[in-house]
């Protein structure tokens, strides 16, 4: 889906991520994959924009409650749902259908930018911006109230890795409840190890289960060129593995979105093939 976005191109994200081989590298470590193919999306072209604040509303709700189903489905199978994107708005979907199957999960949310956003803070209009927002219970009722209940997940729950482009309204709303949020600099300073086990602490508190939303513009943009909205300084390539290596270590993890690969600004498949490769690293590959 590229609904939640402005550029175009997220949406083959998805067949690009199969076509570097994820489920044949996912085999070979162990895992057995029942691969359940793309959910129907509409394409931008066919649908009204509708509301400018909420560009493709109706559409990303549909999708999203479609999605959410499929995901909690998988959950009740006890399977481990592995959700690719597509723009981050899919994690409205996916987050909202591990939360019913789970009410206490926590959220790892490694992306430059923190998604906090509403409709009356946006400078986008775009939906993809304002998701995590939504889980908290904030903003539009409709993304709110998907599948008619709110909060999905508890704030205190949230943490935010690798920030470093943050809207003046969102900025504000993070800090009026109380997000954490390890910027760059936070990273900078105290570095990756001593941050993941924080953030594995306050996202699982007391044994809670956590979904890793892995946004691929949280990469610094020379590791991953192929992505909507990239942003300078970002984690390096052994920051980003090292990160979900830390993830895989705690056995916490009970699903995973990765989102934002965008084929058509990509360069020759790279940031797919990252995408890969961190997404192996998160469910268990280690180097020896
Ligand atoms: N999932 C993303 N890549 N989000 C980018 C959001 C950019 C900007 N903060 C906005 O709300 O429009
Ligand atoms: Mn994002
Ligand atoms: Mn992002």
């Amino acid at each position: 889906m590229d609904l939640g976005a402005d550029r175009r191109g997220v949406d083959i994200g998805p067949s690009a991520i199969r076509y570097a081989g994820l489920s044949d590298h996912l085999k070979r470590l162990g895992h057995t994959i029942h691969d359940i193919g793309n959910l129907p999306v509409p394409q931008p072209e066919s649908r009204p924009i509708g509301n400018l604040r909420l560009k493709y509303l109706d559409s990303i709700i549909q999708s999203s409650s479609e999605l959410a189903d499929e995901v909690y489905q998988a959950l009740q199978e006890n399977e481990f749902p592995l959700i690719l994107g597509g723009d981050h708005s899919i994690a409205l979907g996916s987050i909202s259908g591990v939360a019913k199957a789970h009410p206490n999960v926590g959220i790892i949310w490694v992306d430059a930018h923190t998604d906090f956003n509403t409709e009356e803070t946006t400078p986008s209009g775009n939906i993809h911006g304002m998701i995590l927002a939504a889980l908290a219970g904030l903003g539009d009722p409709q993304l709110v109230n998907l599948g008619g209940w709110s909060p999905k997940i508890n704030k205190q729950q949230i943490v935010i890795i690798g920030a470093r482009d943050i809207d003046p309204g969102e900025q504000a709303l993070l800090r009026e409840h109380h997000i954490h949020v390890f910027t760059m600099s936070a990273i900078d300073q105290h570095g990756i190890p001593s941050l993941m086990k924080q953030a594995i602490e306050i996202a699982g508190i007391d044994g809670a289960p956590i979904h890793l939303s892995l946004d691929l513009d949280s990469l610094d943009p020379r590791d991953a060129p192929g992505v909507g909205t990239p942003v300078r300084g970002g984690l390096s390539y052994r920051e980003a593995h090292l990160a979900m290596e830390l993830v895989a270590a705690s056995q916490r993890m009970i699903s995973m979105d990765v989102v934002e690969v965008n084929s058509i600004l990509d360069r020759e498949n790279a940031t797919a093939q990252l995408a890969v490769e961190l997404t192996l690293s998160a469910l268990g590959k280690t180097i020896l």
